[in-house]
């Protein structure tokens, strides 16, 4: 039997019979509001902040409005499917946790990255750990068994470090392999810019980093003896622009599934396929890095058209379970959350994870059942339409 998303409103309605009330929100607006009076607020304003006056960032959520699902009545789907099917692995859900650098400093704890990896291991939903974490990827991999975890990395220019890295990852049973293309350089942030915090926050997730043996070797002493001849290491070789020419070898390190993410143009996802790529990953960043380009969602059709059958993930504006249906019938094989479980493992560590994936998949749910889609298979172009009035 499938699982039932939507049953999370009767656990609620039943719960809320004996006089509780949800003790997380129940609406991205609240989820927000209450992530910004609990975060630091020089996490907040990195979290939440973006590049420029944010508008792409914006744009990337109120391109969903423009769009709307085609109900079918009588369609009888009293039992909804909402898996996907990824690279062999049957999940039971379409969507992911997106990698979020710097996350592991949302948890009170400052372990994030592992509270991150428990609600992945509660839900079944795969989480793509980022390569700038406060806990090593073994720990975090330790986490999130038996879920699916993939690797998100920011291949330093230092190959062996690089290689090194992925083997890890390998190692500690990560599934697949997410390379980050549009993050060798970190783009214009005015809010942390006006906190200059961005190096301070990053130097906290830097473990990856200081546990790996080769990028170790490459110090005069320990990271732990001299932290900041490691830091300085670490900025040497984080700016590295990879181009086309590298990809026969990052092909050539693993047998894993190879994904590029920050793909938003066709022939970038055309010329993928053709490098021997088995995924791309539509997303710009959630408007983090260049402000003024097209929302995500509006480029993801023409990528996955170009991608010619690859899967392709997509993230950047998610924010309900209304979202991940249209991003679905646009042809997206999974959707990435981001921004959403951040604010909820602020608010309530894992536990707070798993309330915003679940509120999320219970909407995605219980739309397919209100409009008359039963598989995710059945969400396609076609059932969507542009709004044509108002918001
Ligand atoms: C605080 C923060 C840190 C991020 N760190 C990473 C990262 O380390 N690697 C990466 O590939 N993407 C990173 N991203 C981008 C996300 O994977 C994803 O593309 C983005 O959050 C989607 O936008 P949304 O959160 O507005 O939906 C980060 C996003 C945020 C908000
Ligand atoms: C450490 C950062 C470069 C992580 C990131 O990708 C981001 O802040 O968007």
């Amino acid at each position: 039997m499938n699982p039932r998303f939507g049953d999370y409103q009767n656990d609620i309605y039943s719960g809320g019979l004996h006089g509780r009330v949800p003790p997380l929100p129940m609406a991205f607006a609240e989820l927000e509001a209450r992530a910004e009076a609990a975060l630091p607020p020089s996490i907040w304003s990195y979290v939440a902040g973006g590049a420029g006056d944010e508008h792409t960032q914006r744009a990337n959520v109120a391109a969903f409005r423009r769009w709307g699902l085609l109900p079918r009545m009588l369609a009888g789907a009293v039992e909804r499917d909402l898996h996907v099917d990824l690279y062999g692995m049957r999940l039971p859900t379409p969507i992911f946790l997106a990698p979020i650098g710097v996350v592991g400093l949302c948890a009170q704890d400052g372990h994030g990255d592992l509270a991150t990896a428990r609600a992945a291991a509660r839900t079944g939903v795969p989480m793509i750990a980022s390569t700038f974490s406060v806990d090593p990827l073994e720990d975090v991999a330790g986490e999130l068994a038996p879920a699916p975890g993939f690797f998100q990395l920011y291949t330093p220019a230092d190959r062996d470090v690089a290689e090194s890295l992925i083997h890890r990852a390998e190692a500690a049973g990560f599934r697949a392999l997410v390379v980050t293309l549009d993050t060798w350089v970190t783009g214009w942030r005015p809010r942390d810019l006006s906190t200059a915090n961005f190096p301070q926050l990053r130097g906290h997730c830097l473990a990856n980093y200081t546990t790996d043996p080769v990028f170790r070797s490459r110090l005069a002493h320990t990271p732990e003896d001299d932290p900041q001849a490691a830091t300085a290491y670490w900025a040497r070789i984080f700016g590295n622009p990879l181009t086309w020419d590298d990809l026969p070898w990052l092909r050539s390190t693993t047998d894993l599934p190879l994904l590029l993410k920050g793909i938003c143009h066709p022939d970038d996802a055309r010329r993928a396929a053709d490098a021997g790529i088995d995924g791309v990953y539509c997303s710009n960043h959630g408007g983090r890095q260049a402000n003024g380009g097209l929302p995500a969602l509006d480029v993801l059709p023409e990528v996955v058209e170009a991608a010619g059958g690859l899967p392709v993930l997509f993230d950047s504006g998610v924010r309900s379970g209304a979202d991940v249906v249209k991003a679905l019938a646009f042809g997206a094989t999974a959707v990435g959350i981001g921004r959403p479980y951040a604010y909820g493992l602020a608010l309530g560590g894992a536990d707070g994870i798993v309330h915003v994936l679940r509120t999320i998949l219970a909407e995605a749910d219980l739309i397919m059942a209100v409009d008359g889609y039963p598989t995710v298979a059945d969400l396609t172009p076609e059932t969507l339409r542009p709004v044509v009035s108002g918001s």
